[in-house]
């Protein structure tokens, strides 16, 4: 019997073979894109992250199993750590003000996404994994997947950095764990169950090409 989290990669890889050559993604390579297309994707990617801490933390306080509310209580941590000392300095530097972030919304298909990931985490705790891991992985995945063919040519780009971080070994062993975590949890589950959590993973994965896509329109 295949472990789930090789099911899921099966499910995911041809969206996030896609999501590798999105045009956002490939522009960012290419170091092509547009600085008001990425501004637009570090202000929406910076509401995404809160609310994605509030799930994890949401999450946490419903764990029963010690590992996995450590895990959850980490993930949090680290994701929070990530935001103020990552994501809101490289913000600064794009010149997003503080009045830009209080008077932006989440842009809808973003919304549509983060409220999805909590309805499944209020239905079942190995829902909400799931749909979570779905968004650390695509983003392992596709940062190496893309790292791997531009090669040294990516260093050039503006936007190196944002591959670096998640090809790092540090990214990517913590996407690891996450998988450890969820093959651990469902070790007794169904395969009527196993195919609701495939089921939502693959919807994330079409969720996160939309998450792409909403800053391809955006006009200097
Ligand atoms: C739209 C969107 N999808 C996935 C990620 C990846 N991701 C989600 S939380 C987190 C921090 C620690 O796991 C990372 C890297 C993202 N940033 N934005």
């Amino acid at each position: 019997m295949s472990k789930l989290s090789e099911k899921l990669y099966e499910r995911a890889k041809p969206l996030w073979d896609k999501e590798s050559e999105n045009e956002f993604v490939a522009a960012m390579a290419e170091g092509t894109l547009e600085e008001e297309k990425y501004r637009a994707y570090m202000l929406q990617d910076y509401f995404y992250l809160i609310d994605y801490i509030d799930i994890l933390e949401w999450m946490h306080g419903q764990a029963e199993d010690n590992e996995v509310a450590e895990f959850l209580k980490n993930a949090a941590d680290s994701t929070r750590y990530e935001k103020d000392t990552v994501h809101i300095p490289n913000m600064k530097k794009l010149g997003i003000t503080d009045d830009e972030i209080s008077v932006a919304g989440k842009a809808p298909d973003s919304e549509e996404y983060l409220n999805y990931m909590m309805g499944k985490a209020r239905e079942s705790l190995v829902y909400g994994i799931t749909a979570l891991l779905q968004c650390s992985w695509s983003y392992a995945y596709i940062a190496k997947k893309v790292s791997d063919r531009y090669g040294d040519k990516l260093k050039s780009s503006p936007y190196s950095e944002w591959f670096s971080a998640y090809t790092s070994d540090e990214y990517q062993e913590a996407n690891q764990r996450w998988i450890d975590i969820l093959d651990r949890v469902v070790q007794d589950i169904s395969s009527a169950e196993e195919e609701k959590l495939c089921m939502i993973f693959e919807k994330c994965a079409h969720y996160e090409t939309r998450f792409w896509n909403i800053f391809i329109s955006v006009k200097p």
